[in-house]
């Protein structure tokens, strides 16, 4: 049970308390039905004996003690899943920030979206359809009792053709898994399409042809979405109408077929057929809560699969150790043999940067040139260990580091990437104070535009250029003791980047921090200690690039 194991992973399921108020609410729900019967059968004799108001305060009693449990019931499980899914959602949130980039890379972020949004909501909206199926099939087996107590034959013939209702639909069980699973795939795709639309809306706009083709793709996937509902919302049409009629024949068996093979009366055969009409509700709810069942049971394993991905490279080791530490400095810092390749997309060439031997000296300012798609950005993700190195090893001060000491290692690291996210809160930056954040907003010439309350920038509604200087500010706040600019000054005009080259980085250096700035503005490359080059993955002194103009 998918949706049993993810509820009670983090949480104790009370099922003891659960399955005595389901009996309770289902053999009250079945007294109903008995008290019915029983005063119909006997009215004269009731009327006549004064008897009406004691069945009456008898039936008020019922259904009160029904309505109790009922409540209780929903109450308790909507507390619960909610309670599960809260843990849930903290706990994927959890494991995406704890997993690899090259698996979040891997698996992609529609997936994670759909699964930390979608399939959670659809577990959540099942909740009280646990509390109304169970306790149908409790009102079930006590009207079956009832049944039963009656006439032994008419029960057999109802469990028949309970039991043949039922299998209806675990016959077409894996065609209705495989059709959610389709439409699951094919959700995944019409995020990625719309995030397309939304992120992309400008060029989408400039660009008539691109646009027609993203809608009719969307289209494509929004009719394959369509197509794998439909066939699974007929699938469970036909499953319902076949176990409506299972049911219809069930109570028709009542008083064609049981007369026939036992020796019942009259008012037995009334009874038992209005037991059995009785049994519509919860028959119903049944049937008719299986869809919502089975899609919360694939949202349940969606949720597991996508968690067993996450975690499937996840180093095996305890975090909370591993991120209370922090490298607050370090003399050099090296990587030998160091070889990391790209997973090769059908038809592409496999690209890989490696093996490199690198070394990075405190407080020094290397430059990093090399044509697009030469591996820099590659080879700056390997030395902030955010990619995990195939081969060769991370060498911090002499010591090799393993996978315990790599969260702790890239705490050496603030970075402005060229995709860089600028996040509007300041997270995890506390040790400054308001009047250097002044400062550095004046010396960014952000002053007039932004101000940062409440550790948050007032905006940032800017320009690329003025948002890269405010993702700057947040890497200058961190104070970490390497900086890494991937063409950071790119989008500047030339008076700021003269700024950036000539005195943030200087001021940078004079307050100890080690920069390495992937960059093409020759102007400046004098201003380097280090200066480097990527050719085709391998890294090298620039000099000996321009002078040999050929890779060893
Ligand atoms: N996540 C990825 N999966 C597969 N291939 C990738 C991935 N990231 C980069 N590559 C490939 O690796 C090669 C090097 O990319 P990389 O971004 O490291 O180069 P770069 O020198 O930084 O390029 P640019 O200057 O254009 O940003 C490219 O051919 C690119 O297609």
């Amino acid at each position: 049970m998918v949706l049993y194991d993810l509820i009670s992973r983090n949480i104790k399921v009370k099922r003891r308390t659960f399955a005595i108020l389901g009996c309770i609410s289902g053999l009250a729900n079945a007294l109903v039905l008995a008290l019915i019967n029983n005063v119909a059968e006997n009215i004269s004799d009731i009327h006549k004996e004064n008897n009406i108001l004691y069945y009456l305060v008898l039936f008020s009693l019922t259904i009160a003690i029904y309505g109790f449990t009922q409540q209780r019931l929903m109450t308790k499980a909507a507390r619960m899943v909610e309670k599960a899914i809260d843990g849930l959602r903290v706990e994927l949130f959890e494991c995406v920030r704890h997993t690899e980039l090259s698996t979040l890379e891997k698996i992609g972020k529609e997936k994670i979206f759909n699964t930390l949004s979608k399939e959670l909501q659809t577990i959540s909206q099942s909740a009280q359809l646990f509390v109304i199926i169970g306790q149908s099939i409790s009102l079930v087996f006590f009207t079956s009792l009832y049944i039963a107590y009656h006439s032994v034959t008419a029960f057999v013939v109802l469990t028949a053709l309970i039991l043949l209702g039922g299998s209806i639909h675990r016959l077409r069980a894996d065609e209705i898994q495989k059709n959610m699973q389709l439409s699951f795939e094919s959700e995944n795709k019409l995020i990625q399409r719309l995030s397309d639309l939304l992120e992309g809306f400008k060029e989408v706009k400039l660009s008539v042809p691109r646009a027609q083709e993203l809608e009719h793709e969307f289209a494509m996937d929004s009719a394959r979405a369509k197509r794998s509902k439909t066939t699974t919302q007929t699938l469970f049409a036909t499953d319902f109408v076949l176990s409506q009629i299972t049911f219809f024949a069930a109570t028709g068996a009542m008083v064609f077929v049981v007369p026939v093979f036992s020796n019942v009366y009259t008012d037995v055969v009334i009874k038992v057929t209005t037991a059995s009409l009785f049994l519509i509700g919860p028959i119903t709810s049944i049937v008719g809560g299986i869809p919502i069942f089975t899609a919360a049971t694939e949202a349940g394993q969606n949720v597991l699969a996508l968690e067993k991905e996450l975690k499937r490279e996840q180093a095996q080791y305890s975090r909370e150790n591993d991120e209370q530490a922090q490298i607050s400095s370090f003399n050099e810092i090296r990587l030998a043999g160091a070889y990391y390749q790209h997973n090769r997309t059908p038809g592409d060439r496999p690209f890989f940067v490696g093996p490199v031997d690198f070394e990075l000296k405190r407080g020094q300012i290397t430059f990093i040139t090399g044509g697009n798609g030469s591996g820099k950005t590659t080879f700056i993700r390997m030395l902030t260990g955010l990619y995990e190195l195939q081969a060769g090893q991370l060498i911090l001060d002499g010591q090799p580091l393993n996978e315990r000491s790599l969260t702790a290692y890239r705490s050496l690291f603030t970075a402005v990437f060229a995709d860089f996210h600028l996040f509007k809160q300041l997270y995890g930056i506390h040790n400054t104070s308001q009047q250097e954040i002044d400062e550095w907003l004046t010396f960014l010439e952000m002053n007039t535009k932004v101000a940062v309350v409440d550790g948050e920038f007032s905006t940032i509604d800017l320009s690329s250029g003025q948002r890269k200087r405010l993702a700057l500010l947040s890497t200058i706040l961190e104070n970490r003791p390497v900086y890494i600019f991937d063409e950071w000054a790119a989008d500047q005009d030339p008076i700021f980047r003269r700024k950036f080259y000539e005195q943030v980085l200087p001021r940078l250096k004079a307050r100890g921090n080690t920069v390495i700035a992937i960059t093409h503005d020759d102007a400046y490359f004098h201003l380097a200690d280090v200066h480097l080059k990527m050719v085709e993955g391998q890294i090298m002194a620039h000099q000996e690039v321009e002078t040999d103009g050929v890779l060893s």
